[in-house]
């Protein structure tokens, strides 16, 4: 027994993990030793899923059968979609419509039983539904909350493709289409992050795959997690909402004592390796609309921070002014964020499974010594 205090659980070793490699001094990322550039180019995000939740690249025919699977798993019972109609009818915050959604969808599970939480298979089964009706639940969500109705989930359609088509009533074009499934699968998996640790502490309790997503969402909602994505578009809209430049803008934030939302990483000493795909990406897509001003507002706050900080961005950085050029609304960006990491949720659920141990770190007790108890009368 040590008695060291690790704050935070910084750069403690918790187990051990064959799915994301991170090296935090050279900004690098791999699922499985695949770079995560050359997954963002080349793999689609169901196929991401099949290499997490699979362990490896799956062939033609297991992607065709993969995608299948998913896709016909992804209707949400009306029970589910009226407690959504409630929620946003009273104005629930997003991430936590979402998270209580997740949580009832068990009820619906035709496979959901108190037992067998120890069989991988059951496991995998329950985290494929849960991860294709995640998207039917957000645009359903954001649908009502808009005053208008959900729109059924389409088969034939790839994951992201069907999102955006489920979020407007519309089939995307393919670019967009193309630009939302390199971020689900940018954002499909990241060590032992905050959320992922929440799923493994519930799961290694023995609990299910939904209580372990359940508490993995309510961790992912806050903004030193992935709630950062929404306020980084905050940000850029004070910004240009100011009679200040960027950098003007961010230096009176960091002397007023404001954190810069978007940057420092407990793992990434440099600028994390997701942030330079999606700066990319929102550049091209500032580009194509005519209208740069989100990506430049973000990249002069990035020059200013390396420059007089020497902070990098992180992953909600540029996503945020990404999805914003694709028209997304901006309190929806965190569940997007979700209904990608449930894939690394799921499989650092499935992984850890294998050789469960409780987790149960200890506190360094700083209390009173032993008290005498007085009766309530006699206080
Ligand atoms: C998907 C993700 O979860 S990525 C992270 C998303 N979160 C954000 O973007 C929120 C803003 N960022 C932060 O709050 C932090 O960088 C965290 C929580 C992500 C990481 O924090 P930690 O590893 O605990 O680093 P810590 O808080 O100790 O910061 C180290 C130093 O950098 C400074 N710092 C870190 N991030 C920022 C920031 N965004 N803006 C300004 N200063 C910062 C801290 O003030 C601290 O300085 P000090 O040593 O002079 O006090
Ligand atoms: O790893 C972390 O601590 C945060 C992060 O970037 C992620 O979850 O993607």
């Amino acid at each position: 027994m040590t008695d060291e205090l690790a704050k935070g659980l910084e750069d403690v070793l918790v187990t051990e993990s064959s799915l994301s490699f991170i090296d935090g001094e050279a900004g690098t990322l791999r699922y499985r030793g695949y770079p995560i550039d050359v997954l963002a180019r080349n793999a689609s995000f169901e196929e991401t899923l099949a290499l997490l939740w699979e362990g490896s690249l799956p062939t033609e025919s297991e992607l065709a059968t993969f995608r299948e699977r998913m896709a016909a798993e992804r209707s949400v019972d009306p029970g589910v979609i009226e407690t959504v109609r409630e929620l946003a009818a009273r104005e629930e915050n997003p991430m936590a419509a979402l998270r209580t959604a997740v949580s009832m969808l068990s009820a619906y599970d035709p496979e959901n039983g108190d037992s067998a939480t120890d069989d991988a298979e059951l496991t995998r089964h329950m985290g494929r539904r849960i991860t294709a009706k995640m998207p039917t639940i957000v645009a359903a969500y954001k649908r009502l909350r808009d005053g208008s109705e959900p729109v059924e989930p389409r088969e034939d359609l790839d994951h992201a493709a069907n999102f955006l088509y489920m979020l407007d009533g519309e089939v995307p074009d393919q670019t967009l289409a193309d630009v939302f499934d390199m971020a689900l699968v940018v954002h499909a998996d990241h060590g032992i992050n905050a959320s992922t640790f929440a799923a493994m502490v519930t799961v290694s309790t023995e609990s299910d795959v939904y209580s372990g997503v359940t508490s993995a969402i309510g961790t992912l909602k806050g903004d030193l997690h992935g709630g950062a994505n929404q306020n980084v578009m905050r940000m850029l809209q004070e910004v240009d909402e100011s009679d200040r430049s960027a950098v003007e803008w961010a230096r009176e934030a960091l002397e007023s004592g404001r954190r810069i939302p978007g940057f420092g990483h407990r793992v990434y000493d440099v600028k994390d390796p997701r942030a330079k795909i999606l700066s990319a990406k929102s550049k091209a897509l500032g580009n194509a609309a005519g209208e740069l001003k989100w990506y430049s507002y973000s990249r002069a706050i990035e020059e200013f921070m390396d420059k007089e900080v020497g902070i990098a961005p992180n992953v909600d950085f540029y996503s945020a002014s990404m999805y914003y050029e694709m028209g997304i609304p901006i309190d929806i960006y965190t569940p997007i964020f979700a209904m990608s990491r449930v894939g690394g949720w799921v499989a650092n659920v499935l992984e850890y499974r294998e050789d469960n141990r409780l987790i149960r770190p200890r506190a360094r007790y700083v209390g009173p010594d032993e008290q005498s108890f007085t009766r309530i009368d006699d206080r």
